[in-house]
């Protein structure tokens, strides 16, 4: 692909929540965004989503992980080929475990096999190499939220946050060339966000996740809980870091004796309290920041936020972006990135030991 060449990629992002594909397109160079184009969602059906769940915490190998990876590449191949005049496509694939301390990770899913379906090239295993060089492997929106940061035209720093099923945290000081450059980004997940709330809306309602935050909204925080909850020595640990699903699961435990409403509440609070505390890290106060990812829909956890912060907190519309498709996005951009050769991650953003590109290419890219 040749420098300075812009492209229409198109990634695609099923992420912790379980709850379908995401896919957008993006014009780019790899390093400016030149606009975004169509987005689309295919959700998981009820059985679908079952077959992932008994993947979860899987390795390759192990029993359910072919069958969910199947899954996954037939329910992408199906979203994907409504889409006309792709180039080139980012597939992150559907992550059942991730381990950075024992420097592995598994995004069910081949890009190989997509390929071949789609007769288009794939780029896909965007994280081992990261790990290969001593890096978590998570977050990798960082590169991309840089990205978004001069399509907005900030000029001083700023912060992303995703509220997906593990919340993901981004500085950024847009004034720097490039976002591997020394001083450029800080990223790391905060904690635990949606996946645990989402877990007690199953378990003692039955429902997926608290729409309009409205469980939470009856309840109270419970006094003692979010104090024991920041004890993890998760939240104390300097970035980079990152977060497997499910590290947080004995959250439910913390708000066991509790009625819906107020453990809803707790576990709400406890969502925005990871983050604040990660704010603490920012190198410098960031002028606002913008959430992307599900949890900016719950009107609750973003008023607790708004409330515990010193900045304004907007949800990233208030800019012009898409909250729903930025992380689809995000592998659209790092797509380009890979097969340009571009570095996807950095010391400040994974821990990784030296700037790296993470990718596989299966395909042929056209020059
Ligand atoms: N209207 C709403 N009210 C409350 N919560 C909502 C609403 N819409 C979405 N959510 C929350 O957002 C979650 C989905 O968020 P998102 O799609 O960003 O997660 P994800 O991409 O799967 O996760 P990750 O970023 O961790 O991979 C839902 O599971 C739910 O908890
Ligand atoms: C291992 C993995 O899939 N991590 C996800 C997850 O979901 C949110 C957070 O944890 C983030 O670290 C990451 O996803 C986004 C897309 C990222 O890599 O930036």
């Amino acid at each position: 692909m040749l420098k300075g060449q812009v492209v229409r990629a198109l990634g695609a992002m099923s992420g912790t929540s379980l709850d379908g594909v995401d896919a957008a397109a993006v014009e780019t160079d790899g390093v400016t965004i030149s606009g975004f184009g169509e987005s689309a969602y295919r959700p998981y059906s009820r059985d679908e989503q079952a077959v992932l769940r008994a993947a979860l915490g899987r390795w390759p190998g192990q029993d359910g992980v072919a069958p969910a990876a199947r899954l996954v590449e037939d329910a992408h191949a199906q979203l994907l080929s409504e889409f006309d005049g792709i180039d080139l496509i980012g597939f992150h694939g559907q992550t059942l475990a991730h381990d950075p301390a024992g420097g592995r990770t598994h995004q069910a899913g081949d890009g190989a096999r997509l390929a071949g379906l789609l007769g288009r090239p794939v780029v896909w295993d965007f994280r081992s190499a990261d790990m290969r060089l001593g890096g978590q492997g998570a977050p990798l929106a960082p590169f991309f939220h840089f990205a978004c940061a001069k399509f907005i035209g900030a000029d001083a720093p700023l912060a992303f946050l995703n509220l997906g099923g593990v919340g993901n945290l981004t500085w950024i000081d847009p004034a720097r060339p490039a976002p591997e450059a020394e001083g450029a980004l800080l990223a790391f997940d905060t904690g635990p966000a949606n996946a645990p709330l989402n877990d007690l809306m199953m378990e003692r309602r039955g429902l997926p996740f608290d729409e309009g935050g409205a469980l939470a909204a009856q309840g109270k925080v419970v006094d003692g809980a979010l104090e024991l909850f920041l004890d993890e020595g998760y939240f104390l640990k300097m970035p980079p870091k990152s977060l497997d699903r499910d590290d947080f699961s004995l959250m439910l435990d913390l708000v066991r004796e509790l009625d819906d409403a107020n453990a809803a509440a707790t576990m709400t609070a406890m969502a925005a309290a990871a983050v604040m505390q990660g704010m603490q890290f920012c190198p410098a106060p960031p002028e606002r920041l913008l959430v992307t990812g599900g949890g900016r829909h719950n009107p609750v956890l973003m008023e607790m936020l708004a409330v515990g912060l010193d900045c304004p907190v907007q949800p990233v519309e208030a800019v012009g972006l898409d909250g729903d498709m930025l992380e689809a996005q995000a592998f659209a951009y790092l797509a380009v990135r890979v097969a340009r050769g571009l570095p996807t991650s950095c010391p400040s953003t994974t821990g990784v030991r030296a700037a790296v590109g993470g990718g596989e290419i299966s395909g042929r890219i056209g020059s």
